[in-house]
Formats: structure tokens, C-alpha cells, sequence
């Protein structure tokens, strides 16, 4: 069935909406789990790193100068449950980074993405993206995909520090404001996750679900929320 909705703003979260769940949790968490523990050694003076390591140490409650080793069990025990935690997202960004940059990463999308990309843009809608991935990991991941540069597509990125956590109505008002302050009826997002659908839907926005064959929310609960199982199923005009 088709979807059809009028907006101005599409606003994109990325695992089990834009990529498989696998490609995130196999294939870059796999890559950033061995890098982490070399990673924190070899940037010492970067504060990106240490302020990330301060807010490990803090959140899981080990001492301040708790060793790099105690550190990587920890972000590693937060991906094997897949905790989105801020710290472990910058980390992880910083080397996905290096990853895409040097062709040891390529993003893969599912095959209705990126048509579906294309033709929104086309038809003059604005994109941007909400993901728990770290804004530099988000932009890192765009660059290199099996369809090219695609980070020409988005106006705006936004994750859990530059908006706040995704299930929570006050990171969307965030969002709006950082868009320019658009009706929230004239934004639009496309998620896997209902909880982050019930915060966007509190704060305004319009949003529908994707409910992706084999992906892990095929069949969620999205109570009163439009779903789709693929963006070929959405046919979005321009407000
Ligand atoms: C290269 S972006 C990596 C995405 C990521 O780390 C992640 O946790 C995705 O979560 P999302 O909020 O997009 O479902
Ligand atoms: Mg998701």
C-alpha cells in the first residue's frame, strides 16, 4: 500500500531504516571492537577521546584512573547489548571515520534507499538525519557507500549530543529549531524504533515506521503510527 504525505523536511534515522541492522552491529561494531582499546593509547591529547574515557569511567562507575583495558571491557559489554551510549558513539565515529577514509568501510543501503533519496530531493524536499551514530560517524558513513558520495544529500545531522536522546519529545523541538524552525507538522520522520516514533509524534511531527523484513522491528507494536516495509512504498510531495 501506498503512503502519501505532503512535507518539507524528511528527516532519516539510520540502522533498520537506511541499513540493514547487521551493518551496523556486525560490520562496524566488529570493526571498531578491536581498534578501541589502540585508539584511546595512540590519541592521548585529543579531547574528544579523554572526554569520551572521563564519561565511561563515570557512567560505569569505575574509579578516574581506571585502566584503558577496564575502559574497552566496558564500551565492549555496551555493544554486545547495543547500549547507544554518547561516549561509545564518539569513539566508535572517530575510528569508522579512519575506516571509511582509507576504503576499509563501505555503507550499504537497502536497495529502495537511495532511489527513494534521488527522487525526494528532486522533487525539492530537505533531508537530514537523526541517528544515534555520532554526527562525525554519520558523515564518515556517507561518504564511501556502495552508490558513491551520497553526503551532498543532507542539509543537517543530528545524534544524541546535538539533540538530545531519541526517544525523548524535547530532542525533536530541538531538531525543528536547528532546521530553521519549520511547522513541526512540516517535518517528517522515518524510523524503525516506535519509541522514537512516540516522542517525534508528541512533539508534532508527522512520522511513519519501518517495519523492514528480517530487520529486528519487522513486527513491533507501532499502535497508531503508518508503517511501510520499504520507502518504494512512500510518495512524498513538496509543502
Ligand atoms: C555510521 S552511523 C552508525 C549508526 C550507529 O552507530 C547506531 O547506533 C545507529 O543507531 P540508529 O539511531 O541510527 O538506529
Ligand atoms: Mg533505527
Amino acid at each position: 500500500m501506498t503512503e502519501q504525505l505532503t512535507t518539507r523536511w524528511v528527516v532519516l534515522d539510520i540502522e533498520g531504516t537506511l541499513t540493514a541492522t547487521s551493518q551496523v552491529h556486525v560490520v562496524l561494531y566488529d570493526y571498531a571492537r578491536p581498534r578501541l582499546g589502540p585508539w584511546i593509547d595512540e590519541h592521548p591529547e585529543d579531547p574528544r577521546v579523554t572526554e569520551a574515557v572521563d564519561a565511561v569511567r563515570a557512567e560505569a562507575g569505575l574509579p578516574a584512573d581506571a585502566s584503558t583495558e577496564e575502559v574497552v571491557r566496558v564500551l565492549h559489554s555496551w555493544m554486545d547489548e547495543d547500549k547507544k551510549a554518547a561516549p561509545l558513539k564518539t569513539l566508535q565515529g572517530l575510528i569508522w571515520e579512519q575506516g571509511y577514509a582509507r576504503g576499509e568501510l563501505t555503507s550499504e543501503y537497502f536497495p529502495d534507499v537511495v532511489p527513494a533519496l534521488k527522487a525526494w530531493r528532486e522533487r525539492g524536499l530537505a533531508l537530514a538525519v537523526f541517528s544515534s551514530g555520532s554526527v562525525a560517524g554519520q558523515i564518515a558513513s556517507f561518504s564511501n557507500t556502495t552508490e558513491g558520495d551520497l553526503r551532498p544529500f543532507f542539509r543537517h545531522h543530528f545524534d544524541t549530543v546535538n539533540a538530545g536522546p531519541k526517544r525523548e519529545a524535547a530532542s525533536y523541538h530541538a531538531i525543528a529549531h536547528g532546521l530553521g524552525d519549520p511547522l513541526p507538522s512540516e517535518i517528517l520522520f522515518l524510523s524503525d524504533v516506535p519509541a522514537e516514533l512516540d516522542a517525534a509524534k508528541t512533539a508534532g511531527w508527522q512520522v511513519v515506521g519501518l517495519a523492514r523484513p528480517g530487520e529486528p522491528y519487522e513486527k513491533a507494536d507501532f499502535g497508531l503510527h503508518r508503517t511501510v516495509a520499504s520507502f518504494a512504498e512512500l510518495e512524498i510531495d513538496p509543502a
